[in-house]
């Protein structure tokens, strides 16, 4: 027994403050017993030497965070799990085991890989930042394979780590794992998730599970503990747009009234403006409270009661958010849902939905289409039946806050209450207002088309996307977008490109360039843009799109897999220096505002599917990179 597992016993104490300020990584595992899951988990816990024993102190770590007993150690989450299943009286079968080595702490999402699996892999997934798929080498990718990546993309899981396991029984072959890895980047590629590695092992005999071992001379990648122990997973947060879900309004006295809740997004200080949500009333955050003392700043997860300057109304729901960046407030949504229940989700049936802290009654108005997780299609159907994923409309019967699931998950996602049997039947991510979607409320009914993006694609032979150059004026879009549509033109593909020069001259000629204006046009580039997708057309846009916030709303409008932006990168001097349009003159002459790079920030993209340095290559050389990554994710053949 390790000498950090003796600790737990002799001093407690110490050996918490030792894993204080190690980084926590929470992961699931996906694949069936047939994959060799409970072998896989058996080595990582058995090869790391710290097992179960260190148990005790994830308790106490979700203990601080969801428990009731202060700085005690809440016992009963280690049967319970989860506090927002417990307090549902759902059991989910999802068991959270805690290791850690010298560099991390980990909790596994250990998720039983039978018929309900969906469920318990979404319940597990949606609080991992990593995920670990397992495939039999001797099967290779399945169609639960894909379900599950599926699953993660659609929960915002940004690091895979495919685990080739049972390489022994397939005598070590390295054809046999590049041919599964290929396969399986391909589909990664096109769901979109932008951090995927392969690993090959053997979870029986210990190879490159912790170890190396000794069979695979020919791989030299990582184990899959140095994965699990280096991929940086701390930049996937939010810490901007503040958002804090109340839990509990405490009251023990007359002169105390705080305001309790686990922090979901962004950062909080005293002093911070926050607005309260449904109702916009605004104060101040005048203390945090927590059982270690008042706190000068706070980020999530960490669990605060916060007080405010002014007796505005607050209740259990509602959500202290960002005044700048605020949640919507709405009260029909659409959303991805997971079904879960042997009874078909119905649209017109009541369900209760539990987002955040609220819980209201609402019906699904409609299932806009089903997607095919294998080929990630969109059919037309009138319901949902178990593991299947639909993107449906949402009528909630109050307003209630809520965002975009790939921005902030925890206030963009939900469970779906049977209301007879309380049993949790559906999860779903956001991914915007349905107001948003319409433009403004209407009453005129949709409209059913009677051919899908599907059958217009097929008729083409071809798979639909959005291409969106970004990048500062005079960056190369428009020559890029211009050069790519004729690389694609000649090689037989059907496109169509949507240049926001051109746009700026009919569809948004009313349009400035403000903040607002800025969202609205990218608005109807993407609204438009859609429709050309589901013409089934490759549809390059070129817009040059300063905000990560408008580009994330475009993204959200399409199938994981189906935006893929560009970032067009030249220094803010290379666009001066050329200054085709004369524009940076005229900004600096004060003759115009608002030009990004010169009075208002260009926000770069994060993690771009493709980056194209159009001061270090020639035009010919970025189409091709462009190419290729089409290429990569299966649009191109
Ligand atoms: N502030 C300001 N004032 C005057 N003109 C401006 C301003 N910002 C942009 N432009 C010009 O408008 C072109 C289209 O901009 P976009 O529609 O792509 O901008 S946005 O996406 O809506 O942010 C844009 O095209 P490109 O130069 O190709 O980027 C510019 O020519
Ligand atoms: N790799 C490249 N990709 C795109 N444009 C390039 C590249 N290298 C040089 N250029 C030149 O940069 C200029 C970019 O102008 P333009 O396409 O109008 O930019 P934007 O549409 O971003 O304002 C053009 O003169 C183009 O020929």
């Amino acid at each position: 027994m390790s000498h950090a597992s003796d600790l737990i016993e002799t001093d407690i104490e110490r050996y918490l403050k030792q894993h204080e300020h190690k980084d926590l990584l929470r992961f699931i595992t996906c694949g069936s017993v047939d994959d060799g899951k409970s072998t896989f988990i058996g080595r990582l816990l058995h090869d790391s030497a710290l097992v179960y024993e260190d148990q005790l102190a994830a308790v106490r770590q979700d203990s601080t965070r969801y428990g009731t007993t202060g700085d005690d150690v809440d016992l009963a989450l280690l049967v319970d799990g989860l506090q927002s299943e417990r307090e549902q009286g759902i059991t989910i079968d999802v068991a959270y085991r805690y290791f850690s080595t010298d560099r991390r702490k980990f909790i596994i999402a250990d998720t039983p890989g039978h018929e309900q699996y969906t469920r318990n892999m979404a319940t597990g997934a949606s609080t991992a930042q990593l995920a670990v798929i397992l495939v039999d080498a001797r099967h290779g990718v399945q169609v639960q394979t894909r379900r599950h990546s599926y699953i993660c993309a659609l929960l915002g899981i940004r690091h895979v780590l495919l685990a080739v396991n049972k390489m022994d029984l397939v005598d070590w072959d390295q054809g046999t794992f590049e041919a599964i890895r290929d396969e399986y980047t391909a589909f990664a590629r096109r769901l979109g998730i932008p951090d995927v590695r392969c690993v090959p092992l053997s979870a029986l005999k210990g190879d490159n599970v912790v170890h190396r071992g000794e069979h695979l001379p020919w791989y030299d990648g990582p184990t899959l503990m140095e994965l699990l122990e280096t991929v940086e997973a701390k930049a996937d947060r939010n810490l901007r747009d503040l958002r804090l879900p109340v839990q509990t309004v405490v009251r023990p006295s007359h002169d105390f009234r705080g305001f309790a809740g686990t922090l979901a997004a962004g950062t909080v200080r005293p002093g911070d403006e926050v607005v309260a949500l449904p109702s916009g009333l605004r104060s101040r955050v005048a203390r945090i409270v927590t059982y270690d003392g008042d706190l000068d700043v706070a980020f999530p997860p960490q669990s605060v009661t916060v007080t405010l300057t002014d007796e505005i109304d607050v209740s259990r729901g509602d959500v202290l958010a960002s005044p700048t960046h605020p949640a919507t407030v709405d009260d029909t949504l659409d959303a991805r849902i997971v079904w879960m229940a042997e009874q078909p989700l119905l649209p017109g049936r009541q369900y209760d939905i539990k987002l955040g802290t609220a819980t209201v009654p609402a019906v699904v108005e409609r299932i806009h289409h089903r997607i095919d997780v294998n080929t990630l299609e969109h059919h037309q159907v009138e319901e949902l039946g178990l593991n299947e994923i639909g993107l449906c409309r949402v009528q909630l019967s109050a307003r209630v806050p809520f965002d975009p699931y790939d921005e902030i998950a925890n206030t963009g996602s939900f469970i779906v209450i049977d209301r007879m049997s309380l049993h949790t039947v559906g999860a779903g991510m956001v991914t915007r207002a349905a107001t948003e979607a319409a433009g403004a409320e209407t009453d005129v009914p949709r409209r059913r088309l009677a051919l899908s993006k599907a059958q217009r694609a097929g008729q083409k032979g071809q798979r639909p996307c959005i291409v969106w150059l970004t990048g500062l004026s005079g960056s190369g879009k428009s020559s890029l977008a211009n050069a790519l549509e004729q690389a694609l033109f000649r090689r037989g593909y059907h496109s169509y490109l949507i240049d926001a020069g051109n746009v700026r001259h009919g569809l948004s000629h009313d349009l400035d360039f403000s903040r607002d204006a800025r969202a609205e046009n990218i608005r109807r580039m993407a609204e438009t843009a859609t429709m050309f997708v589901d013409a089934g057309l490759i549809t390059v846009c070129a817009s040059l799109s300063p905000y990560r916030d408008d580009r994330a709303m475009v993204r959200e409008r399409v199938e994981p897999g189906e935006f893929i932006e560009v970032h067009v990168d030249a220094t803010i001097d290379a666009c001066r220096a050329a200054d085709l349009d004369g524009l940076y003159a005229r900004a600096d002459a004060g003759e115009i505002q608002g030009l990004p790079g010169v009075d208002i920030p260009y926000e770069a993209p994060e993690q771009p599917e493709v980056r194209v340095d159009t001061v270090a290559e020639d035009l010919e050389t970025s189409v091709r990179k462009i190419l290729t990554a089409l290429e990569e994710r299966g649009v191109l053949r």
